[in-house]
């Protein structure tokens, strides 16, 4: 019987479980989406039991997959949308209020207050990250203040807090007659704001600020770690399975795209589009709104990151199908682009969620601009696709202001499949752009830290040759071109702002 990983990708719209050989192949897979809940302006929230749901039944599909061809799960992987953040009862395991998605903007003026108590600087030293809403200290503590007698019984250590990583471990690792893990990883403890990621432990002022109960919060443990058994498999052949390698998305799509050595870079264009830049060991702190991470840790050692965060890029397609009624389908937006000879000066800005970086405007609106009166649907699908191209161009500004100018950049996430898009992307960064055989990057991050955890793997460098190049798309844009476009984005970016 040969040993197989299982693998979680617990994400924004939907879950999947993998199941990955540990040659790399993706021996089968089963995803179920969940419903997305918008109960007032600004708010996004998840049902925690949808979650947890998705996240079970495309667990159960994949073990009883290797019970049918005989295969043996010997470790599980876990890789979860960040900063997604639920409170839950210690007794009964049952969540308070809904999961506050990272989309949520309802604690936009409560970070504006806690910005004049302490100085974004000061924030950004120990958390690498700023005062938003993005970020889950506040959504923690909007649970604690909304739900009649949650503070209370939060100081007398009734609940837990945590990530959706930590509740998944919670949930895997506390089956009949067994004590649940309360844990998370070093990336997903780097998105809350309330941990040092310098110390490597959560802080007391930020705790204070936060007004966040430190008996609430879960262990931290290295990406690669014992996490727990799952036991939630009723009679199976396996027994139970060990949780052994965590990360949240973007870092594990980073660790999935190989992307270990200082300097290298990825993309990824899922929901939104976030691009991490390997520091290795030093934890830089950007000058131009860039945001300083955990890119992984591994045996005690700490590899940091500066990630880039739009929170809109899959998610504008998804709008021109669902609120615009423009396509039908995704994959359609491909042959529209491609069928225009320019974007004839319509842009879009798709401050849907406000905007991240490197704005991190909150209350923002999005706006369309340069309309005429022989507009039309072609032009403003063609504009939502290219609004992420230079989204993207704006983080590498940003990343080059602060002196990194990256040589290549590897892409993942599902709009990668638009071959317009990623030529569009190499044109406008002026800069060579690889795209992998396996899309699935996130997961398999996290399968290979599982790899690693169950001894099938001996370290990172054990994995290089499970990255093979699909396609390199050579920037071929003249100057002149590239810089009228991103005028008249960056026009349109400032008239919004305005
Ligand atoms: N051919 C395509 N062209 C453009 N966008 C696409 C295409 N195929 C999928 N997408 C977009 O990719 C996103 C799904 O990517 P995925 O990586 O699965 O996202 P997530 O993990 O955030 O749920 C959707 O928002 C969808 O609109
Ligand atoms: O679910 P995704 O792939 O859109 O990723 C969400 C990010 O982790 C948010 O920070």
């Amino acid at each position: 019987m040969s040993d197989v990983i299982l693998t979680i990708d617990q994400g924004t719209t939907s879950s999947r479980t993998l199941i990955v050989s540990p040659a790399g192949e993706i021996l089968f897979s089963a995803q179920e989406e969940f419903p997305q809940l918008y109960p007032n302006d600004g708010w996004v929230e998840h049902d925690p039991e949808a979650i947890w749901m998705t996240v079970k039944t495309t667990l159960m599909a994949c073990h009883d997959w290797c019970v049918q061809e005989g295969y043996r799960p010997v470790a599980i992987g876990i890789t979860n949308q960040r900063e997604t953040t639920l409170v839950w009862d210690r007794a009964t395991g049952d969540c308070l209020y809904n999961a506050i998605v990272w989309q949520d903007r309802r604690t936009a003026a409560v970070c504006r207050d806690l910005a004049k108590q302490m100085p974004v600087a000061t924030l950004q030293a120990k958390t690498g990250l700023l005062h938003d809403p993005y970020f889950s200290a506040t959504k923690m503590s909007w649970i604690l203040d909304h739900v009649e007698g949650a503070r209370d019984r939060a100081e007398k250590s009734e609940l837990c807090f945590g990530t959706v990583d930590s509740f998944l471990i919670w949930r895997l690792t506390g089956g009949p007659g067994k004590s649940a893990v309360h844990a998370t990883d070093a990336t997903n403890a780097s998105r809350t704001n309330l941990y040092n990621i310098r110390d490597n432990r959560w802080d007391e002022e930020l705790l204070d600020l936060f007004n966040v109960p430190a008996s609430g919060l879960p262990d931290v443990h290295d990406c690669v770690s014992d996490f727990g058994m799952c036991s939630v498999f009723p009679d199976s052949p396996f027994g139970d399975i060990p949780i052994c390698g965590v990360a949240g998305d973007q870092q594990a799509a980073a660790i999935g795209q190989l992307c270990f050595t200082p300097g290298d870079i990825k993309s990824t264009y899922g929901t939104g589009c976030f691009v991490i830049l390997n520091t290795g060991e030093d934890c830089l702190t950007s000058s131009n709104k860039l945001l300083s991470t955990i890119a992984y840790r591994i045996n005690g050692t700490t590899a940091y990151a500066l990630e880039g965060s739009i929170f809109i890029a899959g998610a504008g397609v998804q709008w021109l199908r669902d609120e615009m009624k423009l396509i039908d389908h995704a994959a359609q937006t491909q042959a529209i682009c491609e069928g225009l000879d320019s974007n004839h000066g319509v842009y879009l800005v798709p401050a849907f969620t406000g905007l991240g970086a490197p704005y991190w405007e909150p209350d923002v609106r999005g706006g369309l601009f340069g309309l005429t009166r022989d507009t039309g649907r072609d032009h403003v699908v063609r504009a939502t696709v290219e609004s992420v191209v230079y989204q993207t161009h704006d983080l590498f500004d940003a990343m080059a202001k602060d002196g990194a100018h990256p040589k290549s950049l590897r892409v993942d996430g599902g709009m990668v499949a638009n071959d317009w898009m990623v030529g569009h992307l190499a044109d406008v960064l002026d800069l060579p752009v690889e795209r992998p055989e396996i899309l699935e990057t996130t997961a398999m991050g996290a399968a290979y830290l599982a790899m690693i955890g169950a001894g099938l793997v001996d370290d990172l460098d054990g994995l290089t040759a499970l990255w093979t190049r699909e396609r390199l798309f050579e920037p071929n844009m003249d100057a002149k071109t590239r810089k009228s476009l991103l005028d008249g984005w960056a026009d349109c970016v400032r008239r919004l702002l305005a």
